[in-house]
């Protein structure tokens, strides 16, 4: 198993766990709007970070972006299986013409 679905196990075995132990528990208890604040937050620091701060920084904010990406997937019962799904979807299709599609719909 790779590392996000192992992590993505984790983070599903966690939501049942004592906010006072979990911070995946903690933060699933205040609602979906609160983890949607925590991916906006974390994709605005990955984005400092990458525009003025270190590598190691970078790596250590698209992480916390990664992570609380998935909590949001599990929140909303989305399996990141779909996720990757719709990557693999769009393999070998060109990201112009996927742009193009979707202002068809
Ligand atoms: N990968 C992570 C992970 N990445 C980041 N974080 C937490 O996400 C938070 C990041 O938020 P910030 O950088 O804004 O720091 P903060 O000010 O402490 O955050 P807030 O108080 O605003 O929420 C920190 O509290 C980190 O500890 C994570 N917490 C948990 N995991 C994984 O989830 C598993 C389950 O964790 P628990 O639910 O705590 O058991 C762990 O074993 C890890 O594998």
């Amino acid at each position: 198993m790779d590392t996000l679905a192992r992590l993505e196990q984790v983070i599903a075995e966690r939501r049942s766990a004592s906010p006072d132990s979990s911070y995946v528990a903690k933060l699933n208890a205040k609602g979906i709007e609160a983890v949607a604040q925590k991916v906006g937050e974390e994709a605005v620091e990955t984005i400092i970070a990458a525009l003025s701060e270190s590598r190691e920084e970078v790596i250590g904010e698209s992480a916390d972006l990664i992570f609380h990406l998935l909590v949001l997937l599990q929140s909303r019962r989305i399996k990141l299986s779909e996720v990757m799904e719709e990557l693999d979807r769009r393999e070998g299709t060109s990201g112009l013409e996927e742009k193009a599609s979707r202002k068809d719909n």
